[in-house]
């Protein structure tokens, strides 16, 4: 079910062998518990279109925040707009157990949230990769929640109001205050968030060793099927934006992540000494609209003789090519807001998709034939430029030579 717009807007489903399957976990009710939505390799499901891509009206509230919109008005157009689509996945299907599956952490950008890249996490999961996709608290989402214990309750409320006594604390966008220095607060929040996918690392593989999940999110779902069903030194780091900062910070901090994909990296939030310090291989997967001289100089500073640094830059694509809303908006108003390149979306994060899971299979040695994509690796596609279409100083351009 698409907008009143036009039916053919959707997220496209896996193109992978597997049927992929959905849900969410936060594994204790506080701010400090890890959080994502978890996408897997799933048994033969019934449903296949699962709501809740934006699960609560508060991320909508949290998002008009972000874009600096009134919030009832810009609730009421996100609503009409994409409060009714679905996502290609069986909600809360049971994992299907099979060979160790690789695992992958998914990092969201400034403004998003765990939900917004489930085109690029369905694709992963489809191939044979369960993807956990966090969300982070660091005051860089639009929003997100965690539970309170209400105790300031009479005995009768408690009752009513929820049994166990748990409500909804929500945690919105921080944006920077008048005169604040961004620096210190990106770099705070770029360690918070490397932590946070450690944290999910962690979670995972406990799992993994079947401990007991606690989920403070009320579902149906059996975690014991995931007991020894994780290959976790096959562990990679995605992430797109600020999320791709999140990548090179994680991957310096936890060397189980053994190699990362960056997609359109914003490389403000990280300080210098993480350049001299990270040593696994990165992907950089760039739109051709949103780099510029600085960050891509900062990109080349990890250009290595021995550790494989590539990258590659989509032709007509934008930053938002990488999100879900780049499927979800019609050709006008997607173009108006930069929400859609020059380039059909689904070509784009083709091209994305099969660049990472190239490189994934190189670097977490896998045994699939994703090697067929290696020529994308070095940018050899007519909508590929192989490195970056932004122009270097000729002083750059000397060294790379
Ligand atoms: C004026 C606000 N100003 C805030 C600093 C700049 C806002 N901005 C450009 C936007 C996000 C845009 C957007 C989204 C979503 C709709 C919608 F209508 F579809 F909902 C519309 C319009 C407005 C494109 C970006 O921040 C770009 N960006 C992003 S965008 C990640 C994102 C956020 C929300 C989403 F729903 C989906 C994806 N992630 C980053 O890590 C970084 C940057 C820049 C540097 C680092």
């Amino acid at each position: 079910m698409g907008s009143i717009w036009s039916t053919s807007l959707r997220i496209p489903p896996g193109k992978g062998p597997n049927h992929v399957g959905c849900t969410d976990l936060m594994m204790d009710h506080t701010a400090q518990g890890a959080f994502f939505r978890l996408y897997y390799p799933c048994e033969t499901p019934t449903g296949y279109e699962m709501p809740g891509w934006i699960p609560n009206k508060e991320y909508f509230n949290g998002l008009a925040d972000f874009l600096k919109l009134n919030r009832c008005l810009s609730e009421r157009i996100f609503n009409y707009l994409y409060g009714s689509f679905t996502i290609p996945t069986a909600w809360n299907a049971p994992f299907k157990p099979a060979d160790k599956y690789p695992l992958i952490i998914f990092s969201h950008g400034l403004g998003a949230f765990r939900t917004l890249y489930s085109a690029i996490c369905i694709e992963i999961a489809s191939r044979g990769f369960i993807v956990a996709a966090v969300e982070h608290r660091d005051e860089s989402s639009s929003a997100t929640f965690y539970f309170k214990e209400k105790s300031n309750r009479t005995e009768q409320e408690q009752l009513v109001i929820s049994p166990n006594n748990f409500e909804e604390e929500w945690i919105y966008y921080r944006t920077l205050k008048q005169g604040e220095p961004e620096f210190p607060l990106r770099n705070k929040q770029v360690q918070q968030r490397a932590n946070e996918c450690i944290k999910a690392l962690n979670l995972l593989t406990n799992i993994n060793a079947g401990e007991p999940v606690t989920n403070a999110l009320q579902l149906q779902f059996d975690w014991s099927r995931l007991k020894g069903s994780m290959d976790l030194c096959k562990t990679a780091v995605m992430g797109h934006s600020f999320g791709g900062a999140t990548v090179i910070e994680s991957l310096c901090k936890e060397p189980k992540f053994k190699c990362g994909v960056a997609l359109d990296a914003w490389m403000f939030p990280l300080d210098d000494e993480v350049y001299a310090r990270v040593n696994k291989p990165i992907m950089f997967i760039n739109s051709e609209k949103f780099q510029w001289a600085g960050n891509i100089i900062k990109m080349k500073k990890l250009d290595s003789p021995t550790i494989q640094r590539k990258m590659i830059t989509i032709r007509g694509s934008v930053h938002q090519s990488f999100p879900d809303f780049t499927f979800l908006t019609g050709n006008w108003i997607g173009k108006l807001l930069k929400l859609k390149g020059e380039i059909d979306p689904e070509v784009a994060l083709d091209l994305s998709n099969k660049t990472s899971l190239a490189f994934l299979q190189r670097h977490l040695v896998l045994e699939k034939d994703f090697n067929q994509w290696d020529p994308l690796i070095d940018g050899k596609d007519d909508n590929l430029i192989a490195g970056t279409n932004v122009h270097l100083p000729p002083s750059m351009e000397m060294e790379e030579h």
